[in-house]
């Protein structure tokens, strides 16, 4: 629901208000009819153009709403009538949308569905605040006059064929508004049309719900959402002649076109099944197992596809054979909401991770009554390398990631709260580089002694150093810093206290506490203030803001060429935000893991010898998590 008000916002051209509205409570299209030009500030809508388009937009609602009330004895009636869409059952976790029915199964299903649905829009209950106020702003432009709404319902009649009724709805007359009030007059338009002969044994969809019919809002009681990013093809990609061979048919349903050569060299499609696995379904195999608040892969041909088409076929077999792949549809995959490349961060915080932090601030509620309860929750990004998880997660400072749009409204939320103001942000952020921890927020390099001992003298905080320097280890570089620093310290200082300090301070150290929960020992965590990069402020706020601490600590991070992304992070960065009271107890945590990228062993073939172990190193700790039991 919360999703559908960012849409409204965003057509009218005020999406970056959306998180003001969350702030203030409201979740809901219906509630903007309750906005008045007082609260307009509170709301941080200053700029005069967006003030009228905000004025404009409640109108509308509230006109809708009056109209709404006009028309309910009508609408009643026509539910009562035969022109009804079944409700479907809803799909409740993503491992059990991998559905891949065949037509027979799907007529099975619907052997009590004889002849073809009709539908009305009172049937679309569900979505109608979204559908009929979204439409209505669109024509809030003069040119659109004529809005379709379609709904597509796969209905199998027989073994071999499937009936697709496409029901086209004339939504606006020139009056606009009363049609979609539920008017009985409302022209219904169906459009039929066969879809037959042999499908290559190609896997379809089972009924299921049309994006546009379903309530999709994420509520607690779903742990794990599974979300999937398509980004465009790169600059590279587009010259080295790749093609797009993924789809986004629709919100939740995701084609890829592969082709495959048999040993005969006949060519086949693949179906997914276990035995049948290269490396690119690997990745989507991974991709479904591991359930996670998010989820990416690269949209890039299968280097077979590539090789095929630079080396084997011919120039003007070139576009036939590329048109051929773009129609195979040798996989459909559904997931929890399926992004396309015109999607910004924005668009998919607020679907993604927007809720997250609803969840934990639901949970902050309860626990400033009881104690040592807490609202947790993770965003991870797994794919392919070169996927594009960075830039979703991390982005840069024109187009901030994931967290800092999430610690912004963190920021925003602590803000409108009265009872939350004494509470407090706080951030860590580390890595894992092949199996050692790195603070990113203290200089990850290793130090020399003499920095060493000016630390200790500083009393200053984490050493980090990629192995961890111990005494049974390396007991000469041990010894020798100890005595550096027992030489440049003040009198008075114990040895033992110095050598205390040496090993407390040496490294990370990821420790199991009594409720098993996992604690990094020796992490450094900043409180920050503010999210707002300031450019003028930016060397005074160097510590405070979040935005650079985050891009400080980037560019610390583990990076290095692959044979897919020239810029590849080459350990897995976890950014965790904390709200902690001034007691430095913990009110709620989210946690940002931009995992690094899966890596097929033929891709890293010309790689060195460095490059080759951290891909192994990656692909080894990803096979562990996704295979965590504690995951799933
Ligand atoms: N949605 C997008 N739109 C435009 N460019 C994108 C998008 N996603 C990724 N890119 C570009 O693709 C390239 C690879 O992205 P990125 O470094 O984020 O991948 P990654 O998944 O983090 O890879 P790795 O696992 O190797 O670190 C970058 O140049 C990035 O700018």
């Amino acid at each position: 629901m919360a999703s559908w008000l960012y849409e409204c916002l965003c057509e009218a051209e005020l999406a970056q208000y959306y998180s003001h509205f969350t702030a203030l409570g409201l979740q809901k299209i219906d509630e903007l009819a309750k906005i008045t030009m007082k609260d307009y500030s509170k709301l941080g809508v200053h700029d005069m153009n967006d003030r009228k388009r905000l004025f404009q937009l409640t109108k509308i609602i509230k006109i809708m709403q009056e109209e709404d009330k006009a028309v309910s004895i009508p609408e009643r009636h026509l539910q009562t009538s035969s022109l009804r869409i079944k409700s479907q059952k809803l799909r409740s976790g993503p491992r059990r949308q991998l559905n891949f029915d065949s037509p027979v199964d799907n007529k099975d299903r619907n052997a009590s569905n004889d002849g073809f649905k009709m539908c009305s829009l009172s049937d679309f209950s569900a979505n109608e605040q979204k559908s009929t106020y979204l439409k209505v702003l669109e024509h809030m432009l003069p040119d659109d006059s004529q809005y379709h709404t379609k709904t597509r319902i796969l209905n199998a009649t027989s073994a071999d064929s499937y009936v697709q009724t496409e029901i086209s709805t004339s939504l606006f007359s020139p009056n606009y508004f009363s049609p979609l009030l539920g008017d009985c007059d409302i022209p219904i338009i169906q459009r039929i049309s066969h879809v037959s002969g042999y499908d290559y044994g190609i896997p379809h969809s089972c009924i299921r719900q049309s994006t546009s019919e379903k309530q999709n809002p994420w509520t607690e009681m779903e742990k794990i959402r599974v979300y999937v990013r398509k980004r465009p093809l790169g600059v590279r990609e587009v010259r080295r002649g790749e093609i797009n061979i993924i789809t986004v048919e629709d919100k939740e349903t995701l084609l890829v076109h592969e082709k495959k050569e048999a040993v005969d060299l006949t060519q086949y499609i693949l179906q997914n099944t276990e035995n049948q696995v290269s490396g690119f379904e690997y990745n989507f195999k991974a991709l479904t197992r591991f359930y996670m608040a998010w989820a990416l892969f690269a949209c890039t041909t299968t280097k077979a596809i590539h090789e095929r088409l630079l080396s084997t076929q011919p120039p003007e077999q070139f576009q036939a054979f590329r048109e051929e792949v773009a129609v195979l549809r040798s996989h459909v995959f559904y997931f929890d909401e399926v992004f396309g490349e015109a999607c910004t961060n924005r668009d998919i915080y607020v679907k993604t991770t927007h809720p997250l932090i609803q969840h934990i601030f639901n949970g902050l509620l309860m626990v400033l009554i009881p104690e040592n309860l807490t609202g947790n929750a993770t965003c991870f990004a797994y794919g392919q390398t070169g996927a594009g998880k960075t830039y979703t997660m991390i982005g840069t400072h024109e187009n901030p990631g994931l967290y800092a749009l999430a610690a912004k409204d963190i920021f925003r939320q602590l803000e409108v709260s009265q009872p939350r103001r004494h509470l407090f942000v706080w951030i860590s952020f580390y890595e894992i580089y092949c199996g050692q921890l790195y603070d990113l927020l203290n200089r990850r390099k290793r130090r020399g002694r003499s920095e060493l001992r000016l630390s200790l003298l500083e009393g200053e905080g984490n050493l980090i150093s990629l192995r961890l320097a111990s005494q049974q280890r390396y007991p000469s570089l041990y010894g020798a810093v100890q005595k550096d620093a027992q030489a440049s310290c003040a009198p008075g200082v114990q040895s033992s206290v110095l050598t205390k300090q040496l090993r407390n301070k040496r490294g990370l150290f990821a420790r199991e506490d009594s409720k098993h929960l996992v604690q990094i020992v020796g992490l450094q965590e900043l409180q920050v203030d503010s999210v707002e990069l300031l450019l003028e402020e930016h060397q005074k706020l160097a510590q405070q803001n979040l935005a650079v601490v985050i891009l400080k600590g980037s560019k610390e991070r583990s990076t290095g060429a692959t044979g897919v992304n020239a810029d590849s992070s080459r350990s897995h960065a976890i950014i965790q935000i904390q709200i902690k009271d001034s007691a430095k107890r913990t009110f709620g945590r989210i946690s940002f893991i931009d995992l690094a990228g899966s890596e097929r062993a033929a891709d890293a073939r010309d790689s060195d010898r460095q490059t080759k172990m951290e891909g192994a190193e990656i692909n080894q700790s990803l096979l562990a998590v996704s295979s965590s039991k504690s995951l799933i």
